[in-house]
């Protein structure tokens, strides 16, 4: 936390859009014109590619910058394993499969001096880190600014903040973001996170299968849900610094560090459609119904990671922002349901429609594959009787990370002490009130 981050958080610029072909300098004429690696690129920087996607990959997918850096990346010493602290990574099988219904308190308070890398906790997730697919749950809490740099080989990550406001450094430059505000790091970008306040809690999705993406818009048209031009990218900014920095890299499950003899954000200049970004849930065009029945929670999708099969996210970041409720003769909160897909939902502030009571801000819940849920007795009984009258939900600001594969816990997760052991009673007492005419 410091004085000094907050006015530089406040006084940034940034670039607009969502999978542009960004470029940015921060000391003029230090982008190479008319070519990606000139025999000497300018004031002596080292000219370096990073990819998101194979070589190959069709256009419209294929993601890469150019970096014009102090050092190349490649001028480090040997990394050697560190502990993992609570982090973990697919494919996670420590625990037998749950079809419970499952919900969690808010993490336990930390220890002072947890930055943001150690303050990671993971939940559970899916697929397989060594083979590009699936996803893991994290949540963190965080009571420190990270001293040290990381970089996670093993995906992308979407920070959602719940708590705290966080100025993120990368290499590409800085990026603000408060809760209600989304962050992307792309796999294998670099980046060290400042706490805005004493301390800071959120969500992260770890992506390791394809980059988020804006979903297609289909018959809505050219406009609405998240807009392209809302994305903020960051201006170059870098740091010249000599001396010992550590750097952590996650590589397929693991912690390593090495402690170069420079800072790696050292990055003066960049061009390039792989970017970290960041943008305002606030700003999304939510969508929904203007005659009956509650839409699919497609619907609210923000950004979406294709899987292999057309239309079968290996993971959408889905946002239940304020809108208004205008169905008639409609349940208008979530309906009873049982779902192919696996959802985690979070919640940033506020409540949600589908739950009065148990689903905090910085808790989470857990509906896997099939599992039945929907709204608890209370909010299905206020629904069933509520007059009909448009609607305006403010009150509230709750997300879901859904998948197309069962969510597995870890341990750590499975054991909680924060883990509630009387969720399944929301869906007590729901009474019988068929009564068929004879
Ligand atoms: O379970 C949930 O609350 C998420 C959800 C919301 C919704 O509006 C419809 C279906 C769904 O799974
Ligand atoms: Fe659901």
């Amino acid at each position: 936390m410091s004085g000094d981050a907050r006015k530089i958080a406040e006084g940034l610029e940034h670039l607009s859009g969502f999978g542009n072909e960004h470029s940015s300098e921060a000391v003029p004429g230090a982008l190479p014109e008319g070519r990606n690696a000139p025999q000497r690129a300018p004031f002596g920087l080292y000219a370096e590619q990073l990819s998101g996607t194979a070589f190959t990959e069709p256009r419209a997918e294929n993601r890469r910058s150019w970096l014009y850096r102090i050092r190349p990346s490649a001028a480090h010493p040997a990394f050697t394993r560190t502990g993992n602290g609570s982090l973990r990574t697919a494919p996670f099988t420590q625990t037998v499969p749950d079809p419970n219904r499952l919900r969690w308190n808010p993490l336990p308070e930390p220890a002072r001096g947890t930055d943001f890398l150690a303050g990671l906790w993971t939940l559970g997730g899916n697929g397989d880190v060594a083979q590009r697919t699936g996803m893991a749950v994290h949540l963190y809490h965080a009571t420190a600014s990270m001293e040290r740099v990381f970089g996670d080989a093993d995906g992308e990550l979407l920070i959602v903040p719940e708590r705290g406001g966080l100025l993120l450094r990368t290499e590409f430059g800085l990026l603000h973001v408060e809760p209600g505000h989304i962050a992307l790091i792309p796999r294998g970008v670099r980046f060290r996170v400042d706490l805005l306040e004493d301390s800071a809690r959120g969500y992260v999705c770890e992506n390791y299968g394809a980059a988020f993406r804006l979903p297609d818009l289909g018959p809505i048209g050219a406009n609405g849900l998240a807009n392209a031009r809302d994305f903020r990218a960051p201006v170059a900014a870098y740091e010249d610094v000599e001396g010992p920095v550590e750097v952590v890299n996650k590589f397929c499950g693991n912690l390593w560090s090495a402690t170069y003899d420079h800072s790696p954000l050292d990055v003066v200049a960049w061009h390039g459609n792989h970017v970290p970004y960041a943008y305002d849930l606030r700003r999304f065009n939510v969508m929904g119904t203007v005659s009956y029945d509650h839409p699919d929670p497609s619907i609210f999708t923000v950004l979406t990671s294709p899987s292999d099969t057309p239309g079968l996210a290996g993971v959408d970041f889905v946002v239940f922002a304020p809108r208004w409720l205008v169905g008639e003769d409609t349940f208008r909160p979530p309906y009873f349901h049982r779902n192919v897909m696996s959802e985690y939902m979070g919640l940033i502030e506020g409540a949600y429609d589908a739950k009065a009571e148990g689903f905090v801000p910085g808790g989470g819940s857990l509906h896997n594959m099939m599992s039945a849920h929907g709204p608890d007795r209370e909010t299905f009984d206020r629904a069933s009787a509520a007059e009909l009258r448009p609607q305006k939900i403010d009150d509230g600001l709750a997300f879901m990370f859904e998948t197309r594969w069962p969510v597995s816990l870890t341990p750590q997760a499975a054991r909680a002490e924060h883990l509630q052991q009387d969720y399944d009673d929301v869906w007590q007492g729901l009474e019988r009130h068929f009564q068929p005419l004879h």
